[in-house]
This record gives C-alpha cells, structure tokens and sequence, in this order.
C-alpha cells in the first residue's frame, strides 16, 4: 500500500502523426482495464480525463515541415500547467498518449514544477528531429530535440525558454531507427543512447541498470516516456510506426520492474497505441501491465 496518488491524463493527440487512430489509445488503456489495475496495486488514482484536441479532418496544415504547429502547441500548453500541478500536489501524473508529440508537454511541466529529474526515454526512434532535420514535417519526431531547446519557437518556448531536460541524465533505450541527420544531433549531445545492439550485446538488465545510474545523478526523480513502438511489432502491432527487430515483452516489463524496484519514478507516459492497426487491443493490454509493472506489480 502507498497513500500517493495518480492522476492520469489523456491527450487523445494525433496531430503529430502522419496517420490517423493514436488519438484512441486512451480510450483503448482505459478499456484494457487500466484504472481498476493501478487500484489493486494500492494507488489511489484519479483520472482526469482528457485534453481536448481538435481533430485532424478540421484542421489545415500550413507548413509541411512542422505539421499541426499551432495546434499541438496549444495542446502542449495545457498540458505542462496539468502536469506542473499535479507535481507540486503532490501526485504521480500519468499521461496517455496520444502520438508522442505530448512528451513536449509533460517534459515542460515537469520542468515547471522545479524537480530535477532525469529521463528515460524507450523508443524506436530517437525524436530528436527538427524542421530542419526531418523527413516527414511529424512532430511526434521531434519531442526530445524540442525539450532540449532545438526547434520551433512555438514549442521550445512552452513552459519558459530554458532546457526541459539535462543531456546527462536523459537515456534513450531501444532505438533502432534514426534519421541521418538526427543521428548526428544525438550524437553531439551528451543524450545516452543504448541501441538493440547495446541491448543485444549487454542484456536488458544491465543497459536500465546504466539508465537509472544516469537518469538519477543529481537529480531527485526520474521521467519514463514509453513509445509502444520500442517493443517488437509482433508483440505490439498496434502502433503508427512500427519496425522490426524490437525489444521482448519479457525485456519490457523487466525493465519497467527495475524502475519500480528503484522507487524513483516520478510521472510517465505512454503513447502511440494506435488501435485501428491493433489486434483485439493487445497493445493496449500490453500497455497497461507495463504501466502496472512501472507501478510496482509484481509476479510474486
Ligand atoms: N514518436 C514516434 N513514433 N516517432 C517516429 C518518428 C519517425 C521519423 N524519425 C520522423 O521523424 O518522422
Ligand atoms: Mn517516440
Ligand atoms: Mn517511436
């Protein structure tokens, strides 16, 4: 038992993506069963429901290379005041995603309530493109550039011009798939990359181990962003962008049990289920034990 609470947030957002159906992943968690779960768990929850978000059919797209800016600005307004306070109560905010553009929001709150946290961010992709950098104008490929300060304006200046995170303590796990030029960028950070290579080669268990060592130097909580697509399509064919070679079921909830063993996870997200390409909601089955296991659900 533990008398925290979460307060889960959904941003029924597909504006960052180049197709349709993201935007019913939380509806698609909720139905998983995902609320009565975290309450076995003993957390009190509270669901705020959703954000609103205009939908793509109504909207026009006025710069190719930065898709739906306006709008998912505006999103991401909202959504960093939500999650700024629900932090400063006191409470966990877990946000539903949604393409994964909403990491700009939640990052930007998280930095408005003043903790310092490190991130670890699961994914394909590394989304650390800019309109310069990217191929698709998708800004669901560009959150962890926009939270680094590199980008549009519009987003980089949501929750105030600084940084959102600290290159040092933010680690991507899983990634498999960037753009070259992306690539580049990443790597004239000092963002932590750990590729299926470095999975492959060094397990899963140790590669979170390294992640956690790094997400909390110096910091006092840690920030889990979880894009569906990091896990093998096999597994999770529910997702917008899907790519072979991915991490285990078994790999996933592992590393969501170190997390939770480390009692540092501070808020999370989880995005892009899209369940129109799903098979009987499986992803956003798989979705919700991850949350649990995230939570502190164990097999024994
Ligand atoms: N959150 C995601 N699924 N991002 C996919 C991004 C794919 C590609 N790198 C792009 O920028 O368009
Ligand atoms: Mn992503
Ligand atoms: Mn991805």
């Amino acid at each position: 038992m533990n008398g925290r609470v979460i307060r889960i947030i959904g941003v029924p957002i597909d504006l960052g993506a180049d197709r349709r159906g993201v935007d019913m992943g939380p509806s698609a968690m909720r139905y998983a069963g995902l609320n009565a779960e975290l309450l076995r768990l003993g957390w009190k929850v509270e669901d705020l429901g959703n954000l609103e978000v205009p939908i793509p059919e109504t909207r026009e797209i006025n710069n190719k290379l930065l898709k739906y800016l306006e709008e998912i600005a505006k999103v991401n307004e909202q959504l960093h005041l939500k999650v700024a306070e629900v932090i400063k109560e006191g409470g966990v905010p877990l946000i539903l995603g949604g393409d994964h553009s909403l990491g700009i929001g939640s990052l930007a709150g998280l930095a408005l309530s003043g903790r310092r946290f490190g991130l670890i961010w699961f994914d394909t992709h590394g989304d650390y493109n800019s309109s310069v950098t990217t191929n698709s104008g998708n800004i669901h490929g560009m959150p962890l550039a926009v939270a680094n300060g590199i980008g549009a304006k519009e987003l980089t200046s949501i929750g105030g011009e600084q940084k959102k995170i600290r290159e040092e303590n933010t680690v991507i796990i899983g990634a498999r798939d960037m753009d070259p030029e992306e690539r580049e960028m990443l790597r004239r950070s000092k963002i932590t990359v750990f590729t299926m290579n470095d999975i492959d080669q060094r397990g899963m268990k140790e590669v979170v181990h390294e992640a956690i060592r790094r997400a909390s130097l110096e910091t006092d909580g840690i920030h889990v962003s979880f894009d569906l697509d990091v896990i093998d399509p096999l597994e999770a064919p529910g997702v917008g962008t899907p790519v072979a070679g991915g991490i285990t079921y078994r790999e996933a909830h592992l590393a969501m049990e170190l997390i939770a063993e480390t009692g540092l996870l501070i808020s999370m997200d989880m995005v892009e289920v899209n369940p129109i390409l799903d098979y009987k909601n499986k992803t956003a089955e798989l979705a919700v034990g991850l949350i649990c296991s995230a939570f502190g659900k164990r097999i024994y």
